[in-house]
């Protein structure tokens, strides 16, 4: 006998142009896996879970469940909870069809596959706030975990915490993340540190659905840390009092609700798509971005509605409402001119997270 449960979690694209940590959008590719966990399971010995994956980075993923983002993320949430370690004999099945590295939130969702790992395992029913906690301990920016969690297009904040719980929300991700020792047994040594309650807080926008988000990917990884390492660490002051911040505040204001709008507006949304606080250093890491959003426009492409990169890139994100081949590929002759080579997709404004238990 034996419990079964699926957990499946969607791809997301983060900041839509000025929206740089503040806006996600969640996407119809999927991270799911499929958690069996035996109900008598044999006596004699502790088995740690056995790890099976299929799909996107299937060459690339541990398959050591201590090593592993998702059950590594999973077992924090257990032992946040004062539950050791995971159940014996449990069986993980992972399919995935989110790229790694792209700027389709990849992490993001293994992220909140764990989080939903733990509280399922473990029945703690977390509401979806503290649920958001625990992932925002691990990934710090809101913008992919909060719309991979509750899905749509999504704005999120991280609270000012007081200094207890700021310390508390700091603690290096080697401590929520411990690296396991290699003969992992059932004593992990102290507790992580749990997070402080409320710390990410968001509102889902309207969208309208006609849009359609057409994904540009290119084939090479770039890994989201690599990529907000080339943004500067100090803006200076002229960037501040208009040309950046200014420039991204009133574009943002104006998109969330552009994309809620019947029929949507492609000269209102072309221009609120436009970004200038993290496009404009990482085009040194992706060759042919600026050469595709400048020439990729709702004049030389009907149905196009606005242009950016997603995430931190190197995937590029079309809102349109047609056209969608045209628009891929012109993108893809564009990339060619640059030596990089694209896949494209068109991808639908889903839901966000669910967690399905079968009937044993
Ligand atoms: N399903 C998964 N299971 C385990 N680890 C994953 C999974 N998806 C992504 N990761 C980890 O996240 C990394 C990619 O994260 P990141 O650089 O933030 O790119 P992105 O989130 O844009 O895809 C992968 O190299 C891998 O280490
Ligand atoms: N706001 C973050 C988003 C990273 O998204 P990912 O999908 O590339 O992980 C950033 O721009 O760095």
């Amino acid at each position: 006998m034996s419990r079964q449960f699926t957990i499946r979690v969607p791809a997301t694209s983060a900041n839509i142009g000025p929206g740089f940590d503040v806006v996600g959008l969640s996407l119809s590719l999927y991270l799911t896996l499929t958690v069996t966990v035996p109900l008598s399971p044999p006596p004699s010995t502790y088995q740690p879970p056995r790890l099976t994956y299929t799909g996107e980075g299937a060459d690339e993923v541990p398959l050591d469940p201590y090593k592993n983002l998702t059950t590594r993320v999973a077992l924090y949430l257990l032992r946040c909870h004062d539950i050791p370690s995971f159940p014996s004999h449990l069986h993980i099945h992972t399919a995935n069809e989110i790229p790694f590295g792209r700027g389709l939130g990849s992490s993001g969702a293994a992220v909140i596959a764990g989080v939903l790992l733990g509280n399922t395992l473990a029945r703690l029913n977390l509401p979806t706030e503290r649920l958001l906690d625990f992932a925002l301990m691990v990934e710090r920016h809101p913008d992919n975990v909060t719309a991979a969690l509750v899905g749509g297009f999504v704005g999120s904040y991280l609270k000012e915490l007081d200094d207890e719980a700021t310390q508390a929300a700091s603690v290096p991700l080697a401590e929520v993340l411990p690296e396991y020792p290699p003969d992992a047994g059932e004593d992990w040594g102290r507790n992580p540190p749990v997070p402080p309650r409320g710390i990410g807080h968001f509102v889902r926008f309207g969208w309208e659905e006609s849009i359609k988000a057409v994904a540009i990917i290119p084939r090479f990884e770039l890994s989201t840390a690599k990529a907000r390492e080339v943004l500067p660490e100090v803006y200076s002051r002229k960037d501040l009092a208009s040309a950046t911040s200014v420039f991204n505040l009133q574009r943002l204001a104006v998109l969330t609700t552009a994309l809620a709008r019947s029929p949507p507006d492609p000269d209102l949304i072309y221009e609120a798509m436009k970004d200038r606080v993290h496009q404009p250093y990482r085009k040194t890491l992706i060759p042919g971005l600026p050469e595709v959003t400048n020439n990729i426009t709702p004049a030389t492409h009907p149905g196009l509605l606005g242009i950016c990169l997603s995430g931190a890139g190197p995937t590029i994100l079309a809102l349109a409402t047609g056209g969608f081949e045209a628009i891929a590929e012109d993108a893809r002759k564009i990339f060619r001119e640059k030596g990089v080579e694209i896949d494209w997709k068109v991808l639908e404004v889903v839901g966000g997270s669910a967690v399905i238990e079968q009937a044993s």
